[in-house]
């Protein structure tokens, strides 16, 4: 009870009401009798708790009580599911996190990830739908082909959240071309919500499938929306170019990201066959009302963390740098977590490092008549367990920061 208390006040610390509620707390600790401050304490924080409550059923609307979560991470050795962890581990409404492993079960997520250690003592379980399904959330951090097995087992009794590419594609004839694997049933595919959340909100609210966008598409989606959705661009003209530090491949070795061919070097791969072109196609087209095909190239740099989508738009009329900047301002003043950059300035990866941040220049050449806009995010964040986290707390109704409020990790 008491951790609850303190979980909601530390959610409503920055409302009215809970910085009222902690100064009559904080007035009342400091009491000199040491009974009363404890009568005094409980009192206060019981008041506390019904208030949060009352606010939280006018904000679940459905009247359930407030919400503490019991959280399923499966792949949680992977990269995406540690970031799962570090991001979920100060999130109020998050009370238990349960981890899943198709290798390690018994062992520590501390044997995996000693940095850890004393912080997430949470043993690994093995993957059982039964067990997944007692939790409020189940994240898929898992490579592509598991969740399309495991989401039908357990959607039933839980909402599912894929960091995966197994639900994005509608069409599973076009997924097993660009992932040369056997597609989802079209039956989870269509009730799959695509996670874009800035511009898929009110889907994620009520869906219990949610199916997580790339790293790549992710950046370069909330990059061109504005344009795309204004008609100011033909997406078949667009031609992208994306950086991605190595985690992006995840934590197993390659021969391709290993540090010796990835030291001092640059590479660009998979040129017209990225899996994620399909992906961003599919969100173009559904905004455009028509076909969309583009030039997408995914380049490899020597970083850690971190994407750089750079975009090449001809302007379908003659608009002014001031006319887009007025769009995207439009577009984004009310988004958390898409920020601008001021015109004649760029943002790079390291300025939203660590955060569920993306940032967004753009500038006008009135020569060529070109957009040229850059999208940058931290992929392990935005690109992925960020964006799942800020897609779980819409469907959970909790404030959409919640567990997300980060500075970025500067230098
Ligand atoms: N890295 C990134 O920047 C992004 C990744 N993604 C996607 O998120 C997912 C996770 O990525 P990431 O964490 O980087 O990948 P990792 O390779 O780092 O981790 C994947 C985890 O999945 C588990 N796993 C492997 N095989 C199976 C299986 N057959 N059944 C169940 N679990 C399995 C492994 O854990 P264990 O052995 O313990 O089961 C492994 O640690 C992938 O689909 C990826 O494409 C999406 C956006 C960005
Ligand atoms: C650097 C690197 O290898 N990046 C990965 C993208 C990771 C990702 O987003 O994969 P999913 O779409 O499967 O979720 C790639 O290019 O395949």
């Amino acid at each position: 009870m008491q951790i609850n208390v303190y979980k909601c006040m530390r959610t409503y610390r920055n409302t009215k009401l809970g910085g009222f509620v902690h100064i009559l707390l904080n007035k009342g600790v400091n009491r000199k009798n040491k009974g009363k401050q404890k009568k005094y304490k409980n009192t206060v924080a019981l008041i506390y708790i019904h208030t949060y409550n009352k606010h939280q059923q006018k904000m679940y609307k459905d009247k359930t009580r407030c919400k503490f979560m019991k959280i399923a991470i499966v792949g949680a050795t992977g990269y995406g599911g540690i970031e799962l962890i570090r991001l979920l581990h100060n999130h109020p409404n998050v009370e238990k996190i349960t981890v899943f492993s198709s290798s390690q079960e018994g062992k520590t997520m501390a044997e995996s990830y000693p940095h850890v250690q004393d912080i997430v003592d949470e043993t690994l379980e093995d993957i059982n739908p039964e067990y997944l399904q007692q939790h409020d959330a189940v994240f898929l951090s898992t490579p592509p082909g598991v969740s399309a097995e495991l989401t039908g087992q357990i959607a039933e009794k839980t909402k599912v959240i894929d960091l995966s590419g197994d639900l994005r594609l509608k069409s599973g004839s076009i997924y097993e071309k660009w992932y040369g694997r056997k597609a989802a049933d079209a039956s989870l595919l269509d009730k799959a919500v695509y996670g874009l959340t800035e511009w898929n909100r009110e889907a994620v609210e009520s869906t219990t499938i949610l199916s997580n966008p790339g790293c790549y598409p992710t950046a370069v989606l909330l990059g061109l929306a504005p344009l795309t959705q204004a008609g100011a661009i033909d997406a078949n003209n667009v031609i992208i170019d994306a950086k991605s530090g190595t985690t992006g491949a995840g934590r197993s070795l390659s021969a391709i990201t290993h540090f010796s061919e990835m030291n001092d070097n640059f590479k660009v791969y998979k040129v017209n066959e990225h899996k994620h072109t399909p992906e961003i196609e599919q969100e173009l087209s559904r905004w455009m009302q028509a076909d969309a095909a583009v030039t997408f190239t995914p380049h490899l740099v020597p970083m850690t963390r971190g994407i750089m989508a750079t975009m090449y738009a001809p302007l379908e009329k003659n608009w002014t740098e001031n006319d887009v900047k007025k769009l995207y301002q439009n577009a984004y003043h009310d988004q958390a977590f898409v920020r601008l950059r001021n015109s004649g300035t760029y943002p790079c990866t390291k300025e939203v490092y660590g955060t569920n941040y993306c940032d967004i220049g753009i500038t006008v050449d009135e020569r060529t008549n070109r957009a040229t806009i850059v999208s940058v995010i931290d992929n392990l964040v935005k690109g992925a367990s960020g964006q799942a986290i800020q897609n779980m707390n819409v469907m959970f109704g909790f404030d959409e920061t919640a567990g997300l409020n980060i500075v970025p990790v500067y230098p």
